[in-house]
């Protein structure tokens, strides 16, 4: 059979289901055999596949978080465009099939998908449903309701309200898109590269600076950069953890408690409807360098992925979104949203409106290194090194050096 080697970056509960997948196409025909890779985090496996690249030993496929999407639609010599891809094996694919909130991130100016959107996440907040009912108190629905319910379980005895995972995602990124505020200029990247950052705004700069005071009376936890804090909800250190619907598995696994997932709390000073959420996760690249049996191959492999029970099944595992209309109908249909409460709220969250330009996405390059600074100057916050205007003002500026980076680079 013609070999595939598919570089990916989940580990845990997701990463033996994305084996499992693998499996299930290698049993269900035998031209071709895809071998799923293991290559770390999100950073590593989208650095080692650049470098790969250059030494001419890429693989056929590799999946690439959604930050990396503005550098990789750039490597043009190095990506084979998925939706030509598909035309020239002439595999059936229709765009349409997929969720529009998710193909809107991986589509180029004429409206082609460039990636296969495999796994888009969007976060969600997940709560202790034992140590709220022993504090007496419901999910919060604001970013008010946050600081008193987090009041009320400190009061009952528990040792921090909430963490996060992800901080940029989350508390900038995400938090800008559902106030409908902008993240970065020109529609945050979508309208053109001559982008600036803006999160340093007074809307985000007050988020950040409550945040601040809440790392120090208890009400907010940091645990890290990715999914790190994880733990800190597992152990019921926190009792609320902000963090991808894809955590979904891993809580299943590890949380030994009833818990329950709710929407992310909103400012109800800053906007009386929410916006929707952005999208997360991430989606396979094809890499240029192979042979057209092996793309046959690939083209074949990522309709299967596709396929609505495949999606299905990927989704109600991990709590990644159901990256079709189909997967959400069948999904549906089985009756898993109404058995299994709260497995609804990211695809909700992020259809209930209609995305705006704030709330679309983010397209902005460097963006990998971009993340790295911001991480570095929200723990300087949250060490009470720097105050939030400070580290943001900081964040913005380093970050949008790297933007013009960028943008000289691909003129
Ligand atoms: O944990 P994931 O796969 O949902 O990804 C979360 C963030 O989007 C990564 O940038």
């Amino acid at each position: 059979a013609t070999q595939i080697e598919w570089w990916h970056a989940m580990g845990g509960a997701n990463g033996e289901k994305v084996v499992e997948m693998a499996e299930a196409f290698n049993q269900a025909q035998d031209t071709y055999e895809v071998k799923p890779v293991y290559k770390g985090n999100y950073t590593e496996t989208m650095t080692s596949a650049i470098a790969a690249f250059r030494a001419k030993q890429q693989p056929a496929l590799v999946q690439v978080f959604e930050v990396g999407t503005a550098s990789m639609m750039a490597a043009e010599g190095a990506i084979y465009p998925v939706y030509k891809l598909m035309r020239e094996t002439g595999q059936p694919f229709i765009q349409d099939d997929y969720l529009s909130a998710v193909t809107g991130y991986y589509t180029d100016e004429d409206g082609n998908m460039l990636s296969m959107p495999f796994n888009s996440s969007t976060p969600v907040l997940y709560y202790n449903k034992e140590q709220f009912e022993k504090a007496g108190v419901s999910a919060p629905k604001t970013w008010q309701e946050m600081e008193t319910v987090s009041q009320k379980l400190l009061d009952s005895g528990v040792e921090c309200g909430f963490t996060t995972s992800w901080q940029s995602w989350i508390q900038l990124e995400n938090f800008s898109a559902r106030h409908n505020i902008p993240f970065a200029t020109q529609a945050n990247g979508f309208a053109g590269m001559d982008t600036e950052f803006v999160f340093n705004r007074p809307a985000q700069v007050a988020h950040i600076e409550k945040m601040r005071e809440w790392q120090q009376n208890g009400i907010f936890s940091y645990g890290g950069r990715r999914s790190d804090s994880a733990p800190k909800f597992y152990s019921q250190e926190c009792s609320m953890f902000m963090g991808s619907s894809a955590g979904y598995a891993g809580m299943k696994r590890n949380a030994s408690f009833d818990f329950g997932v709710a929407q992310l709390p909103y400012n109800a000073e800053q906007i009386e409807t929410p916006q929707n959420t952005i999208i997360g996760g991430a989606s396979l690249w094809v890499l240029q360098g192979k042979s057209e049996e092996q793309y046959q191959g690939v083209a074949t492999f990522l309709n299967f992925l596709s396929r609505a029970d495949m999606q299905a099944d990927w989704h109600q595992f991990s709590g990644y979104l159901p990256i079709t209309q189909a997967a959400y109908e069948l999904t549906k249909g089985q009756g898993f949203y109404a058995a299994n409460p709260g497995t609804d709220v990211a695809v909700k969250q992020m259809t209930s409106v209609e995305p705006t330009e704030n709330s679309k996405g983010l397209r902005l390059g460097n963006f990998v290194q971009v993340r790295d600074i911001i991480n570095e100057e929200l723990e300087a916050v949250w060490a009470g090194d720097k105050t939030a205007q400070v580290a943001l003002d900081a964040a913005v500026k380093r970050g949008n050096a790297l933007l013009r980076k960028f943008e000289k680079a691909n003129d």
